[in-house]
Order: C-alpha cells, then sequence, then structure tokens
C-alpha cells in the first residue's frame, strides 16, 4: 500500500550531529571534484572532448565538473532513441512508473546530506537552502508517483443504457525539460520527473551553471531502473542545441523553467508547426517574478520585516518568488524599515563550501555584474538604506541591500533583478498598495502581512499572483501543500506540486461503446 503524502522534513543544522553529518558529506563531495562527466543517450555515455567547466560561485578557482557538451547531432540521436523507449515505456502501468520514482526517491533519502553538499558546492547554496532543495526533490518524486496512481484510474463518466463511456489518460510521445540553475536539483527532479511518470520519453538540457548535479538525478533514475532512453541527458550550450530541441519536429512539449526572456522566445519559436510535424507543441514555461509583500498598518510588525528580510535575501534573493518590493503603509513605513535593517544586519555572508552561512554567493559573474549594476541603478531611483557591498575577488559575493523611497515605476521596482536587493516605497492606503503590487508585468508570488480581515478578504480576489500568502513571507512554496506557478510574464502558471501538473504531459481520451 502507498503511504499518503508527507513531506521531506528539513535538516536542524543546529543540531550538532547535523552539521558533522553535513561536514563529512563536504569534505566526501570535496573528494570527488573535477571528474569529467558524459552526455546519457539510449543509456550509452558518451564524452566529448569540449566541456562545459562548472566552477563554485563561493570560489572561482574550484571546478566541480567538466561536462560533456552535446551537439545538434547528439539531440537527433537522443529523440530517436527516446522515440524507441516510448513503445515500451508508455505500456508500463501507472502503478509501475510510480514505483521506479518511489525507489528513486528512496536513494536520494538515503544520500540526502551528499545530494546537498553538491548544491553547496555546484551551486553556491548555504546549507539550509540545499537541504530544502533536496528535500523538495524528494517530494515532487513521491507526489507525482501518488497522482500517476490516481490519474491512472481515468475519469468517472454518465453512462446510459446499452452505452459505456471511458475517459482515461495517455502519454504524449518525447519532450524536451530545460530547467534554470537555482533550484538546480528540485526543478530538474520535478520537471523530469513528471513527464516520465505520465509516460514520456525525455531529453533533459540542464542548465550551463549546474550540470553536476543534475547529472546525479539521471544516475539515480538510472539506480531505479529506469529503462535506457526514457532519460537522455543532453548539457551543451544553449546558443548551440536550444532552438534546435525546441524547434524539433519530435519534440512534444517542452517543459522549461526560466527567464522571461528565454521562456518567451521558446514560447513562440514552439507554435510554428515544422515540416513533417503532426502535433502542437504544449508548452510548460515558468518564467520571472518581481514579488511584492504589502505591509498594512494593522500588522505585526515583527513578522512583518522577517518575512521581508527572509524572503528578500535567503539564497542571495536568486529565487524567482524573492521579495523585491516591499509596499508598506505610510503610518508604518519608518517602523518596518528601521525593523528589517537591524534584522538584515545580523545576516552573514560568505562561502558555505567552507561555513554555514546564511548568504552565499550569486551563481556567475554575469549575475554579479548584473546586480552590480541594479545596485547603481537602485542608488540614483530610491536612498541606499543598507549594504551595497560587493566583492568579486574570490567568488561573487553580494551583500544584502536595502533601497527607501523608491518609486512604483522605477527600474528596481519593475525589473527582475534575481539577487539581494529589496526596494521599500510607502502608501497612503490599502487601495494603493494592491494598485503598486499589481503594477509590474509579472504575477508569480505576493503576501500580505495585515490584521484586517476585510483587507485579506479583498487581497485574495484582487493581488494578481498565482502563490499569495498571508502573514508569512512570499518564498517557500512546498510541494502538495503550495503548488507553484504564475500568473501573467510569469509564465503558464502550471501549478508544479500540484495536483493538476501531470495533465500537462497527459493526454486525455474518451472511448464511447455501444453494446
Ligand atoms: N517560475 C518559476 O517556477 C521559476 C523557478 C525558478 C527560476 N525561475 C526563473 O528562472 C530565471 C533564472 O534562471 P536562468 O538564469 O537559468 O534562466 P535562463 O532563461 O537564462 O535559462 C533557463 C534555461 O534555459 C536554457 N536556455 C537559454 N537559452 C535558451 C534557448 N534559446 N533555447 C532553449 N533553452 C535555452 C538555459 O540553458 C537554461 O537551461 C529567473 O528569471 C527566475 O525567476 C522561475
Ligand atoms: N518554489 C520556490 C521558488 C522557485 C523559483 O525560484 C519558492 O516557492 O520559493
Amino acid at each position: 500500500m502507498v503511504l499518503p503524502f508527507k513531506h521531506e522534513p528539513f535538516t536542524d543544522f543546529k543540531d550538532e550531529r547535523n552539521r558533522q553529518e553535513f561536514e563529512v558529506a563536504l569534505e566526501q563531495v570535496k573528494g570527488e571534484l573535477g571528474k569529467d562527466y558524459p552526455l546519457v543517450i539510449n543509456g550509452e555515455k558518451i564524452f566529448t572532448d569540449d566541456k562545459l567547466i562548472s566552477i563554485n560561485p563561493g570560489n572561482k578557482e574550484q571546478v566541480i565538473g567538466k561536462v560533456s557538451k552535446a551537439t545538434k547531432g547528439h539531440v537527433d540521436q537522443a529523440m530517436d532513441s527516446a522515440n524507441h523507449a516510448f513503445k515500451t515505456w508508455k505500456t508500463w502501468t501507472a502503478e509501475e512508473r510510480a514505483d521506479l520514482l518511489f525507489r528513486a526517491a528512496a536513494i536520494v533519502r538515503r544520500r540526502k546530506h551528499e545530494f546537498s553538499a553538491w548544491l553547496v558546492l555546484d551551486a553556491g547554496k548555504p546549507w539550509d537552502q540545499a537541504d530544502g532543495d533536496t528535500a523538495e526533490g524528494i517530494d515532487f518524486l513521491e507526489y507525482y508517483g501518488r497522482q500517476m496512481i490516481e490519474l491512472g484510474k481515468g475519469k468517472p463518466l454518465a453512462d446510459r443504457p446499452n452505452e459505456h463511456n471511458a475517459y482515461f489518460y495517455q502519454p504524449m510521445g518525447p519532450g524536451v525539460v530545460i530547467p534554470p540553475w537555482n533550484f538546480a536539483f528540485a526543478i530538474v527532479c520535478g520537471t523530469v520527473a513528471a513527464p516520465i511518470v505520465a509516460g514520456n520519453p525525455v531529453l533533459l538540457k540542464p542548465s550551463e551553471n549546474t550540470p553536476v548535479i543534475a547529472y546525479k538525478l539521471v544516475e539515480v533514475l538510472e539506480e531505479a531502473g529506469l529503462p535506457k532512453g526514457v532519460l537522455n541527458f543532453i548539457p551543451g550550450d544553449p546558443a548551440e542545441i536550444g532552438d534546435y530541441l525546441v524547434d524539433h519536429k519530435e519534440t512534444h512539449f517542452i517543459n522549461f523553467t526560466g527567464s522571461r526572456q528565454t521562456g518567451t522566445r521558446i514560447y513562440e519559436r514552439a507554435a510554428k508547426v515544422q515540416d513533417g510535424q503532426q502535433f502542437l507543441k504544449r508548452v510548460i514555461a515558468e518564467m520571472g517574478g518581481k514579488d511584492t509583500i504589502i505591509v498594512d498598518k494593522d500588522a505585526d510588525l515583527e513578522l512583518a520585516a522577517d518575512a521581508i528580510v527572509n524572503s528578500a535575501f535567503g539564497f542571495s534573493g536568486q529565487k524567482c518568488s524573492a521579495c523585491s518590493r516591499a509596499v508598506i503603509h505610510q503610518d508604518v513605513y519608518d517602523a518596518v524599515l528601521e525593523k528589517s535593517i537591524e534584522l538584515t544586519k545580523k545576516l552573514t555572508v560568505g562561502n558555505p563550501s567552507e561555513e554555514n552561512v546564511y548568504m552565499g554567493p550569486v551563481v556567475n559573474q554575469k549575475q554579479f555584474d548584473k546586480i552590480k549594476d541594479y545596485i547603481e541603478i537602485g542608488k540614483a531611483e530610491g536612498e541606499l538604506a543598507y549594504g551595497g557591498g560587493t566583492d568579486d575577488s574570490q567568488g561573487f559575493f553580494i551583500h544584502p541591500t536595502i533601497f527607501k523611497d523608491v518609486g512604483p515605476k522605477a527600474r528596481i521596482m519593475q525589473e527582475e533583478i534575481f539577487g539581494p536587493v529589496v526596494a521599500f516605497t510607502r502608501a497612503a492606503d490599502f487601495d494603493e498598495m494592491l494598485e503598486i503590487a499589481n503594477n509590474t508585468e509579472y504575477g508569480l508570488t505576493g503576501a500580505v502581512i495585515s490584521n484586517n480581515r476585510e483587507h485579506l478578504n479583498r487581497a485574495r480576489y484582487e493581488f494578481h499572483v498565482g502563490n499569495l500568502y498571508f502573514n508569512r513571507g512570499c518564498t517557500a512554496a512546498i510541494v502538495g501543500y503550495q503548488p507553484f506557478g504564475g500568473f501573467k510574464m510569469s509564465g503558464t502558471d502550471s501549478k508544479a506540486g500540484g495536483p493538476d501538473y501531470l495533465q500537462h504531459f497527459l493526454e486525455a481520451k474518451i472511448v464511447s461503446e455501444t453494446f
């Protein structure tokens, strides 16, 4: 019997034993750095001369791994292998495919600290954030397995005398998974596991920033018994193979998570029907955010400051859900700002592969330079209230940064920065707060800190975001509890980790028989 879904508990690093175990895992992974990793096509490991070099963003000199790079020829081979594998993979029952995910979850759970240690080194995640990333990956495996078992039963329909109607789901065919680097295990795991458990083979092109941890997932699924060709691992340069994967006439779906710029490009290209293409491609595109926390005048101000600071600076603001705008009622603006600065002063910044800090580096030089530019823009658009320091001598470190008195239309209030920068703005009343909260092109997450029930009720319907939170921060959705996905230019609102997610990768079929 499959037990009900329960999310994977987080590790308490205040417990000395957990800290010691994690240090052991970090040392183990450090002993494995710098290795070569292959492509995996039809179960075959292919090493190429041309490599992606993945480095530790907290220590630029440290090479995490050298990962083979796929060409267009490899994409064709991977698609052939996926098409071949589809013939048998689709015949596995929902329970058999779900069992495979449950086995994979058990393997990752046994090696949890090891996976989190790879995330610390490959993505620069602080320990708690890395632990949360691994736990979320396990959750996706457990949750989608259970959802597939449910969907495998089909849906009830009405029958009439001498007529039986059946409603069931079937897989679509091979598709492409293109994840980002910021949840380098969880998002890769969820976006791969869902189409696979639904019966579709996958071509996985991981982010060029974090390909090693993605390879680890491929190994786990192989160990769990995934037949060859069902998951093909084809890291590469997106400029070389990105469009080719999306345009391919055999690509049935593109499961993308990343920036608005790449997502809209994929959405547009996938709409074009290629010569010989016999179906319309489905695009799941989960994109960026410009997420707001509203603080009402009737609010717990300690809670408000804590929610803003942790949502803005957790993982250095490199979450699509991160709070980058705090919209505060004028009566409590100064108090919330002051409390937020006091909390921010206590945050530690450093290299998480050496010590358990609150904030690590940002992912690469490009992001570091971009965030630095936005800090300069912020100085012209508002007043630097705290932080602003940067240092890329050893790794890509940016200190938590707060701007105050920023106008709602300022660039740092409108454009996704994807770094530890938050802008504060004041509003006269709740109407104005909602107006400012909704005035971006994004609609991903948001939070309202208020004890006014009437205002919370209004926000429920008028604050236009896919994930809205009351009296807490706007990050850290949990699989099965807060399915995730946004409106507007934040994407197709796929609600990852929710009860409707697998249907993106299934065709619903009706068979009506007359007796
Ligand atoms: N909404 C969500 O659920 C969610 C979750 C995580 C991250 N994000 C967003 O992701 C972004 C950060 O991730 P990123 O920097 O990796 O994003 P990105 O758009 O630069 O890259 C995402 C993926 O797309 C690939 N890619 C780039 N160009 C491509 C092309 N032309 N064709 C096909 N693939 C291409 C990349 O190699 C990578 O694998 C932020 O905007 C963040 O908000 C959104
Ligand atoms: N699901 C994550 C965000 C994923 C994007 O980066 C959260 O809810 O914080």
